[in-house]
């Protein structure tokens, strides 16, 4: 699903119109049905229209225009609504208009007693601060939310005052629990503050033939394309038919990383995870880890030559190596990566295995001077912001703001690789500029170890054969959609990293399902 700007938005709805004589009547005829008709499955099993209570706040432009759309359909379907033009101060109950002079205590009385407000008073044409008497509006709407629990808000296209290219958000803008955006997801949305504000997200289908978004190339990931891009599993497979995947992570101080990430490679579906270790670790991992295989490396205190060999002459045959979780920044360790690195970039592209980095990985090369050039082509990166600032020689790396976004394009370029830019709506990213973005955010992943499972989960996927972009998006996406799954029991609090593995197995049913 395509994720667009204000100024693409525009020229989609111009194209329709030049091309397909889809006039913006005819859009706005099909918007408002599209609107009413996820209303009502919204409500369905719980509530009937049947004398359903709802009052519209209508707009001057076309977002006002989508309401009364969506109005009529409301009616027709059995609701009693309302609507307050707020242009020109008129409110319309039942059909009935009600007089100048009484409007003001009726609308009062509407408020008190309507099970849902929906907001269309501005959509995408919002271009200056909300006027004052606009705002007194919103934050009356919030207070009587606050008031009564089961009043609800639904915001046609986006939450009045919210800037669908930003994310910036007026001081009058409300939160609404349903936002129904009409034909594709704004780029605001997947950045903050303006995430915060949208509640559930549905996207309404206006009728725009889907050709027309052709050149577009930032998307929101979803359960149904995660579900195109997860792999076959033929009956006729062995292990082999699934991938091995190499994992050079966790150290003495760290050793849960590689267990976390070689699980997480194992739950993707991958057929053999390998750890490469030292023999004073093995029994860590041997106790805990029962399916991983490993290649014994020599101790940290013999020559960086020697141990990066040990690795290199296991290599052949698996289809991806993930590199970094808890393995420290010693100067040993990271002479080790260099070699590896090395010997990648000497191997023809279809021999070696495809690279993850994540953590110490990038942690030991951001010391180093145009790092990217070491790396062989098809690298995927993933660095949380702290990372990213560290490779980025020391920038300050916001956690959700729209910044983000350039800088992981830019970067993603000027390095060649495929970025994972993580944080909440966490940003995919390959060197043409072709953009995912995961709308999923959930704050019970901010905990230690969950990178590294995602780090495995993206190394399992390479394994299987996706490509870097999209075992980097589907990756992305069943880690958040595992820990949904946690967060059904246990709330946004209190995962553990290692939660998410017995989920991950189940977040690709729930895709395969949806
Ligand atoms: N153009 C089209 O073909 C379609 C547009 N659609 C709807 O149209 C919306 C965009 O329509 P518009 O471009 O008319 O924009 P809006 O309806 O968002 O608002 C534009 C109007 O609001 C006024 N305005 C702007 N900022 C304001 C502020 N801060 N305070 C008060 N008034 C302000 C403008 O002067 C203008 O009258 C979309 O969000 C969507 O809901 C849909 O109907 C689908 C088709
Ligand atoms: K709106």
């Amino acid at each position: 699903m395509h994720i667009v700007t204000v100024a693409e938005m525009r020229a989609l709805e111009e194209q329709a119109d030049r091309q397909y004589d889809l006039s913006s009547h005819i859009l706005m005829q099909n918007a408002g049905k599209s609107a009413a008709d996820i209303f009502e499955a919204h409500l369905l099993p719980h509530h009937s229209m049947n004398g359903l209570e709802v009052l519209f706040l209508i707009g001057p432009g076309n977002n006002g225009g989508d309401g009364l759309v969506m109005a009529d359909h409301l009616v027709e379907a059995g609701a009693f609504v309302s609507l307050y033009r707020w242009k020109e101060r008129k409110l319309t109950v039942r059909e009935q208009d009600i007089s100048e002079a009484e409007t003001v205590s009726e609308l009062e009385s509407v408020l008190q007693s309507t099970d849902y407000i929906i907001d269309a008073l501005l959509g995408t044409g919002h271009s200056r601060p909300l006027p004052d008497d606009m705002r007194a509006l919103l934050r009356r709407v919030e207070q009587e939310r606050e008031r009564r629990a089961s009043l609800r808000i639904v915001a046609i296209d986006l939450p009045t005052g919210l800037n669908p290219d930003t994310g910036g958000v007026d001081p009058g803008t409300i939160h609404a629990d349903i936002t129904i955006t009409l034909a594709c997801p704004k780029l605001g949305f997947f950045f903050f503050p303006g995430r915060e504000y949208l509640g559930e997200l549905y996207v309404g289908d206006i009728g725009l033939p889907p050709e027309l978004e052709n050149h577009l190339t930032t998307e929101m990931l979803t359960d149904k394309q995660v579900e195109d891009l997860l792999p076959g599993r033929s009956l006729n497979s062995n292990k082999g038919t699934f991938g091995k995947v190499m994992l050079f992570c966790g150290s003495p101080p760290y050793p849960g990383s590689a267990y976390l990430a070689g699980t997480a490679a194992g739950r993707v579906g991958a057929g053999l995870v390998t750890l490469a270790v030292t023999e004073q670790m093995l029994p860590v991992y041997a106790g805990s880890f029962h399916e991983a295989t490993f290649v014994l490396f020599p101790p940290e205190d013999s020559g960086s030559f020697q141990r990066s060999q040990e690795l290199i002459t296991h290599l052949p045959g698996y289809r991806s190596l993930l590199i970094g979780p808890g393995l420290g920044q010693s100067p040993n360790t990271r002479e080790v990566i260099l070699q590896i690195l090395e010997h990648l970039r000497n191997q023809p592209e279809e021999k070696r295995p495809r690279l993850v980095i994540d953590a110490d990985g990038l942690n030991n090369l951001s010391a180093l001077e145009h790092w990217w050039t070491l790396l062989p082509s098809g690298t995927v990166i993933t660095p949380h912001p702290g990372e990213m600032g560290r490779l980025c020689n020391g920038l300050k790396v916001s956690g959700g703001n729209i910044d983000r976004l350039e800088l992981a394009r830019g970067k993603a370029k000027e390095w060649n690789v495929t970025l994972v830019l993580k944080g909440a709506c966490t940003i995919i990213t390959d060197p043409a500029g072709n953009t995912r973005i995961n709308w999923q955010a959930n704050p019970a992943l901010a905990t230690a170890g969950t990178g590294d499972v995602l780090a495995g989960m993206i190394g399992g996927f390479l394994a299987q054969g996706l490509s870097p972009f999209d075992a980097a998006g589907t990756g992305v996406y069943l880690h958040t959609a595992a820990s949904e799954l946690v967060s059904a029991n246990i709330g946004d609090a209190g995962l553990l990293a290692s939660d998410l593995l017995p989920q991950i197995p189940r977040a690709m049913v729930r895709c395969r399902q949806s």
